[in-house]
């Protein structure tokens, strides 16, 4: 059997943890069904996390200081969500140590994999450690919250069938899968599609029980392919081999194929100027062990 692509980090030194795993997600459906008063959706989703993502590298200062170490094109450090997320577990827990973090990214931006929400909630389970703050696993789920509606599901460590804005979580049990998943080289805004008119806001509720990939959708797909047709043309291509949609809020379209061997020939082919991968799910997130 071949290693699993995101592994444990070195936890030798009590005073670093390199090469923390930041795994990306899939929205297997979306469908919105209703507005809060505050202009969130609600949402029902089914997040499936994968064997694929970026890595972090942490080390403790005793000065307090958060600093990101590494360039990130297009996210100033005060932006990042890895900054904000160690400044606010430092707020919650009166905390007086500070970090070096060094980012290193794989995952597309403003994909719909959520890569962002995973950098944030892989600082707050990996700085929780370093800095011995010991918050459970729902308390830094509700702080993952105040950054990002999809921060939560990573913490929460599996898949999940999601409600609410996303952060009402079920575990769901899904046998190992492989993906072929597409980046059409655009970044979709995912404020942008929630709040467009036209957007479909009221599918009605489903029950855990009854989810099948045949009866459910993506509702911002339409509204994504549409602003950026490029979306559409991925799906369109990727359909040839498997049926194909978009997760989260685009730009990445997905499709489950029958092995590793599908996956690996279907990525070959992707046209130049897209990005393709083949993928593995991951039935855990690879730190889901260090928390309650
Ligand atoms: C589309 C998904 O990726 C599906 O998992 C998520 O719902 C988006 O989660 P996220 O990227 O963490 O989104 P956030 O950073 O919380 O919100 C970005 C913007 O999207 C809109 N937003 C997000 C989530 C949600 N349930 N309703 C919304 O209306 C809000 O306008 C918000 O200003
Ligand atoms: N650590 C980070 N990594 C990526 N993007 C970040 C990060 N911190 C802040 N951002 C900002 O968040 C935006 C969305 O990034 P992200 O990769 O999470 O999008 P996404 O995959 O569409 O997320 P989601 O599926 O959660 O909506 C980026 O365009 C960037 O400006």
């Amino acid at each position: 059997m071949d290693r699993p692509a995101l592994t444990l980090p070195d936890t030798s030194d009590p005073r670093r943890l390199p090469g923390c795993p930041a795994p990306a997600k899939l929205n297997l459906f979306l469908h919105v069904t209703g507005r809060r008063a505050d202009g969130y959706h609600l949402l029902q989703t089914a997040f499936r996390l994968l064997d694929w993502g970026d890595t972090l590298d942490f080390g403790l200062r005793e000065d307090g200081e958060i600093r990101r170490t590494t360039e990130i094109a297009g996210v100033p450090p005060e932006q990042d969500l890895v900054v904000r997320a160690a400044r606010l577990l430092q707020a919650h827990t009166g905390c007086r140590l500070g970090a070096d973090i060094a980012l290193h990214k794989v995952l597309p931006m403003g994909g719909g994999i959520g890569g962002g929400s995973s950098d944030a909630a892989t600082a707050l389970i990996a700085l929780n450690r370093l800095w011995g703050t010991g918050l459970g696993r729902a308390e830094l789920q509700a702080l993952g919250l105040q950054l990002g509606a999809d921060v939560p599901v990573f913490i929460f460590g599996r898949d999940a069938f999601a409600e609410g804005v996303g952060e009402t979580l079920q575990p769901l049990d899904l046998s190992p899968a492989w993906y072929v998943i597409v980046s059409p080289g655009v970044s979709v805004p995912t404020g942008e599609i929630f709040s467009a008119e036209g957007l479909t806001r009221n599918t009605p509720l489903i029950r855990m029980a009854d989810f099948a990939a045949s009866t459910t959708r993506n509702d911002l797909q339409a509204m994504a392919c549409s602003r950026y047709p490029e979306v559409q043309r991925a799906i369109d291509w990727l359909m040839q081999y498997a049926p194909a949609r978009m997760t989260g809020s685009g730009a990445c379209v997905f499709a489950e194929v029958p092995s590793a061997r599908d996956a690996e020939r279907i990525a070959a082919s992707c046209p130049q100027r897209w990005t393709a991968w083949n993928v593995r799910t991951a039935s855990r997130h690879p730190l889901y062990e260090w928390l309650e």
